[in-house]
């Protein structure tokens, strides 16, 4: 499991221990990092090009100690200091004591970062507050040649959120120190992070308030059969989805639920004949099951599928049209509910759930608020799906996924995740689990399936971004590429696994 802690939580760590043993760690961390990255790129450190942009804070100082200790290996390493007055005394000396050259002028510095070949972020780190200042701005866009290392988070991204406010850097790989960040995780701000190395220093938070899953975890929420299990045992998904107007959608839930391990998959709707023609193992009718999918295209039927699941006392994912017709009855329409539900929606169904002033746009900038406003206001874990989907419980605890791809913003890819979770809510998972492992496995299985034979791409923490070597997929193609993503999470070897599946640390 990634961990990561908002600012408030990583202050009061680093207050437990002392102050420049960890700046020390964090710069060998960050120094090492860079020497090898210029390795790669130039074939050694002596004679590279290196950029500093400084701060006014110890971000800034773990920048410039860093610039000395490639200094000190033969790199010519300049500074531009973007609040001259108040950046770090000592890191400054120490870059100046191995020759490194330090301007103020930002005309001079934006000629060396367009000619470096590594540029340190050390503009500010977890003590930023509302976005670039104008000095600092032009940095954001200015075109350059070298690699961008962020320093501890890209500066102008707001470290517990992933929100920014303006511009912001855009690394190619973000080192940070002690604990992950929230927004290293979540879009926007995880994709100006880039891959995130994280560098121990000994800090001890407590519980974080936002986690991440890995192979392992996926691979130990996953249900395994026993000997004793039968499909009641396993969990049976009642799905009220599809309709005349959408016979698809009943499709697509009914894959991704049968892909997703139920055992079995009960259909009440309209297209029951067509969904068995595809779906032999589909039950029809009425009956007992352990949870209920509700919503995707379930067009006219929708108001009347809404009554009877919410009735129901087994857990209820709503989504799609389920999500609309919750919006209009508003939260006071799932008071009375004695099982957990979980409502998937996308930003668009999101914006309509708060109403107000609340819009698609504003609820993609603001992720982690917008899921855990509607946690809260709903009583509901949330899945907020889209860049970088988020987890959130009524408590504000949220989970992010890293697994996710821009192919899978594809029709009908929403109705196979509602499938998959709520097979998993039928097999006993809690919400938050269901919806968390959900998610995973949808992503993982959207990349393989973009991948095709081919090994994924290196790939980071969270790379939502489709990369070269992928083809564009279809809902259908996502369904069926499951089994081979849930192989590849559970499999023993899960690490080299998750390096296969470019999700490596
Ligand atoms: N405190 C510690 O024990 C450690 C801190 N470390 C580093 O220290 C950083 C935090 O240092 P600080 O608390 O000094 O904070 P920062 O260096 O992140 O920024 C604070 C400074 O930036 C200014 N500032 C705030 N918002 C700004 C903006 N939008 N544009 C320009 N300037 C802005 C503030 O006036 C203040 O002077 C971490 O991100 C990490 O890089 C690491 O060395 C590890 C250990
Ligand atoms: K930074």
């Amino acid at each position: 499991m990634r961990h990561a802690h908002t600012v408030e939580q990583v202050r009061a760590a680093e207050a437990e221990l002392a102050g420049q043993p960890l700046m020390d760690r964090a710069v060998a961390g960050l120094a090492a990092t860079c020497a090898r990255l210029l390795r790669e790129r130039r074939g050694r450190v002596y004679g590279s090009r290196v950029l500093v942009l400084a701060g006014s804070g110890d971000n800034g100082g773990d920048a410039l100690f860093a610039g000395a200790a490639l200094a000190r290996r033969g790199a010519a390493v300049s500074a531009v200091l973007l609040s001259p007055e108040k950046a770090h005394r000592a890191a400054l000396a120490a870059l100046r004591a191995t020759g490194g050259q330090v301007t103020t002028d930002q005309n001079v510095g934006l000629a060396d970062f367009a000619r470096a070949d590594l540029i340190l972020d050390g503009i500010v780190g977890i003590g930023g507050r509302s976005g670039l200042r104008p000095a600092a701005a032009p940095y954001a866009t200015a075109p350059r040649t070298g690699l961008l290392v962020a320093v501890d988070l890209p500066s102008g991204v707001d470290a517990d959120t992933g929100e920014v406010a303006g511009a912001a850097l855009r690394a190619d790989l973000t080192v940070t120190f002690g604990t992950h960040k929230p927004g290293l995780l979540i879009d926007p701000g995880a994709g100006h992070a880039g891959p995130v190395q994280l560098v121990p220093i000994g800090l001890r938070p407590p519980a974080a308030p936002v986690q991440a899953l890995q192979h392992a975890d996926l691979a130990a929420l996953l249900p395994r059969p026993g000997a004793e299990s039968d499909k009641y045992r396993r969990g049976v998904l009642g799905v009220r989805a599809g309709s005349e107007r959408y016979p698809g959608a009943a499709q697509l839930v009914v894959a991704g639920a049968l892909h997703g391990g139920a055992g079995a998959v009960r259909y009440l709707g309209r297209p029951g004949a067509e969904v068995v023609r595809r779906h032999p193992e589909v039950l029809l009718g009425d009956g007992r099951v352990q949870a209920w999918v509700v919503g995707p295209g379930s067009g006219e039927a929708t108001v009347e599928a809404l009554d009877a699941t919410l009735a129901a006392e087994v857990p209820v994912l709503v989504d799609a049209d389920g999500l609309t017709e919750l919006a209009r009855r508003g939260p006071g329409a799932l008071a009375g509910r004695t099982a957990p539900t979980l409502l998937t929606p996308h930003t668009g169904e999101a914006a309509r759930l708060l109403g107000g002033a609340a819009t698609a746009e504003r609820c993609a900038a603001a992720r982690l608020r917008t899921a855990r406003e509607l946690a809260d206001r709903y009583g509901a874990t949330v899945l907020l799906k889209g860049s970088t989907t988020v987890v959130a419980r009524p408590d504000g605890t949220a989970r992010v996924n890293p697994t996710g791809t821009s192919w899978l913003a594809t029709a009908g890819s929403g109705d196979v995740l509602a499938g998959l979770a709520g097979a998993l809510l039928a097999a006993g998972l809690d919400p938050f689990d269901a919806a968390s492992a959900a998610a995973y496995l949808h992503g993982l299985a959207g990349r393989l399936a973009a991948a095709g034979g081919n090994r994924l791409p290196f790939g980071s923490v969270h790379s939502t971004v489709g990369d070269r070597g992928e083809a564009p997929v279809t809902a259908r193609q996502v369904a069926a590429a499951l089994p081979a993503a849930w192989r590849n999470a559970t499999a023993p070897q899960g690490g080299s696994q998750q390096d296969a599946a470019g999700l490596g640390d």
